[in-house]
Formats: C-alpha cells, structure tokens, sequence
C-alpha cells in the first residue's frame, strides 16, 4: 500500500509475518495467525503447569528444606537406584521462600558429609554459567528426611527428561543382542546427533577451560529442556561427594571425551546395549551415518590417539558449528515472529483494560454527565459498536475480526471515520477513531486523577 512521505505507519493493520519466516520451507513453515501458534501456546502452557503443579500428598516429603519449600518429587521415590556416584539420588523441585524461584534439589540419601572443606568444591562450581549446563547453585547437608542428606541445588527446567527416557522411555527396554535402531523406527538424523555434539563440547570447553570435569557423563546425566535442546546435569556432584579422593583432572577430562563418544554409539544404534558389542555398533554406523560422523566417534574413544581434549574436538566439528548457528538463527527468527504478533495482542489488551476500568463504573451510575453524554457516551457507543452489534434478527454478531480490526484503528488513532447509533436508535454520530481515541485518553486520565 502506497504511503506519503510523512504519513504515520499503518499501526492498526497486522503486518504477517516476515518474510524470511513466511518463505521457510514447508517442513518449517508457520501458518500466519492473529495469535501465537496452537503448538507454542500448548508448550509454554504446559510448562508454566509444571512449574506452578504442586500435587505431592507423599507424607514422608519434609515441608521445608532449607529456604526451600513445595517439594515435589520430580521422580517415583521408590525408584531410587544407586547411579554413578553409588548413592541413591532422588530430584525434587522446590520454591526458594528467597528469591520465590523453582529450583531442582538433587538429594543424595543416606549421605554423610565428612570434610566440610568439600563445600569449597560448589563455590567452583558455582561460576560456571553456560546454556547447556545446569547451573549449580548450592549445597547443604540436612536431617530432614530423616536420614543425613546431602542436597545440591540446581536449575529446573519444566518438563525435562533424562536423555535415557526421552529416546529409551523409562523401562530402557531393548533386545540386548541386536544392533541397530530397534527401539525407535527410525534412526537419529545425522544433523541431530551432530547438534548433540557440538552442544556437549561447547559444554565441556566451558568446564575444562575452569581445570574441571564432569567424569561421569551418561544418557542420565543429560537432561532434554526443549527440542532437540539439552543440559548437563549434575555438575560437581562427583567432585563433592569424593573430595577427599582427588584424580587426574587431565584424565578426568579424557573420560568426559570418552563418555561423549560412548552416548553417541548408543543413539546413533538406538540401543542401550550397543556399547557391548562395539565392533557391530561401529560397522552399523559406517553403513547409516556420514564418515566424518564415525571419524568423531573414534575420536572421541581415543581410537585415534590417546592423547585427547577439548579444542581439538572443537576443531574437528567446526564446520558443523555452522549448522548448528544457522539453525539456532531460524529458531530465532520464528520466535521472534510470534513475539511480534503477541505485541499486537497485548496492545490490545491495554486497550480493552482501559475501556474496562471506564465503562459502566458503579459509583458514578447516577452521575448523568459521567456516561450519558460528552466523551463517555461516546466512548459507551463505541463499545456497543465494537462488542454489541445484533443482526437483523436481533441475535448477537460474534465476530473476531471485526473487534480485532475496530480496536487496532482505535489503538492507531486512524482518521476512518465510524457512525455510532444509540441503542433506541433515536441518534447517531459520526466520529472518527482519532476521536474516540482522544475520548478514551482523556476519561482515562481523569479516573486517573
Ligand atoms: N534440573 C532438573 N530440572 C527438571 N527436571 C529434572 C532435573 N533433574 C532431573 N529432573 C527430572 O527428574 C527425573 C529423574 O532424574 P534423575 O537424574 O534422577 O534420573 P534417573 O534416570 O532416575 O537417574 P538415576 O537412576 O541416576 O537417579 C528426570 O527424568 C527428570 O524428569
């Protein structure tokens, strides 16, 4: 649409989306709506009922731990196995009474903390800030559970699974024998698995560049946030709770490497027992997957060299970092564009506020001039325009878009004009948006005063 040089925006049209969102290919494509996408809502919603879902009835769970309190079990509690670190580990999430956040407290049963000098160890840990790593915020030994605890506190993330239930479920069921991708279809795309690494090395170079490691990293220790997204969980904890056993942090970092390189035969085989016969895993590999693929594997497993670390990894995915920016950048973009259309929405909604806070106010029903005549009847007839329309039978229009239209000229202040008849039909007005606009502006401020 042409516009003069000094003319104002066209602020109460909807300007759909932009291009480089419109023209994704179809397999990314959006469909341009008022609102944000059915898909996006349901997520965000689901999340935020995880976040604020307090249903535990569980008796043995404390009230309060801590500053913490609504603990709830993030898993069954009966479930507990010793993990890597031979405890048994259970995870809650729990509401800081400090800062009012939700927290995920990783309880280590039956834990007695010997040398208090280990708590030097979470203060380490505790710089480490990094998109795909749980950040570590603290730790504290308690009797709460009625046993000795130790407990470390760290982000949650609603709606997470370990990677082991994200592609396993939970029962891990698999055919120990058979190599291959039996327990899902279909094999990982490549560009998946590739994204998997270079999330895990930009992790870890963060870790390492601190003189630090993970030292255990299993399908357990990572948690799945968002699509295709993921974070490491447990940081520090083994550092804790063997503080008085220190190693090899050289060799520490090797086994992280490693670690990496082991998770990536069990996805790209899709079976939990591929680590058991290598030789099949690997060859399985080289028939579904790109050679530079098995070439970081072996890599990663010290087939190529003992003599491993971190920036070397780095090296050999640099060309597929690219792909991993770009598509972090496409995944931008289409935020980006649902965030533009929630802006129009919530001018909207200040908008509706407004008309909310002006009409039909109780304590001013018997003040002739406060709706009946001036501004505020005009403002009364607006709304009738907008929300009240009947049809020639007398039965209510219930049209979306014309409410959203009419509101978006009234938030623009647009020179249109509109007739408003009054309800006897008896007179009508012909003003324009700016006008009502101007109406609404000045009760507003008055009720404001
Ligand atoms: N930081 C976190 N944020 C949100 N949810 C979490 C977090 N950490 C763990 N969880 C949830 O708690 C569940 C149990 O976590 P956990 O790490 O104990 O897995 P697990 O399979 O039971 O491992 P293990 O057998 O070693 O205890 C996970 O599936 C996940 O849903």
């Amino acid at each position: 649409m042409a516009r003069l040089p000094h003319e104002p925006l066209q602020y109460h049209m909807y300007s759909g989306p932009p291009s480089n969102v419109a023209n994704l290919p179809p397999q990314q494509k959006h469909i341009g709506h008022f609102f944000i996408s059915d898909t996006l809502r349901h997520e965000l919603t689901e999340k935020n009922f995880a976040r604020l879902n307090y249903t535990s009835t569980d008796p043995s769970i404390p009230n309060e731990v801590n500053q913490y309190h609504s603990l709830m079990p993030l898993e069954d509690t009966d479930r507990g196995t010793r993990g890597a670190i031979g405890y048994v580990t259970v995870v809650y999430k729990a509401q800081s009474s400090r800062d009012g956040l939700i927290y995920a407290l990783r309880r280590i049963e039956g834990f007695r903390l010997m040398n208090e000098d280990a708590m030097s160890v979470v203060e380490t840990w505790r710089k480490i800030q990094h998109p795909n790593i749980a950040s570590l915020y603290e730790a504290f030994t308690t009797t709460v559970f009625d046993d000795n605890s130790l407990v470390l506190v760290y982000d949650y993330y609603p709606l997470a699974v370990t990677m082991r239930d994200f592609y396993f479920g939970q029962s891990g069921m698999a055919p120990s024998g058979a190599v291959g991708p039996v327990q899902h279809n279909q094999s990982i795309p490549e560009a998946t698995l590739w994204s998997y690494v270079i999330q895990l090395a930009s992790a870890l170079s963060t870790v390492h560049a601190m003189g630090l490691a993970f030292r255990t990293i299993t399908l357990e220790h990572i948690l799945m946030i968002d699509k295709h997204r993921l974070s490491l969980d447990r940081a520090g904890i083994l550092d804790l709770v063997t503080y008085d056993m220190p190693g090899n942090v050289t060799q520490f970092q090797r086994e992280d490497l490693s670690c990496i390189g082991r998770i990536l035969i069990i996805l790209a085989c899709g079976n939990l027992h591929a680590l058991t016969h290598t030789k099949e895993a690997l060859a399985f590999i080289q028939r579904t997957y790109s050679a530079s693929f098995k070439q970081v594997i072996m890599y990663l497993l010290g087939r190529l060299g003992p003599g491993r670390n971190v920036e070397d990894l780095l090296r050999i995915v640099g060309p597929r970092i690219f792909d991993e920016l770009n598509a972090q950048q496409r995944q931008n973009d289409l935020l980006q564009a649902e965030l533009s259309r929630e802006l129009e929405n919530a001018r909207l909604v200040r908008l509706l506020t407004k008309f909310g806070f002006i009409n039909e106010r109780p304590e001013f029903n018997r003040e002739a001039d406060w709706s009946e005549t001036g501004d505020r009847y005009l403002i009364k007839l607006f709304r009738d325009f907008v929300f009240h329309q009947v049809d020639e039978h007398g039965r209510p229009v219930v049209d979306m878009a014309h409410v959203l239209t009419c509101l978006n000229k009234l938030d623009a202040g647009v020179s249109e004009r509109v007739m408003l008849t009054s309800r006897d039909e008896q007179s009508c007005l012909i003003v324009s948006y700016r006008d009502i606009k101007q109406c609404i502006e000045n009760a507003f401020h008055e009720l404001q005063q």
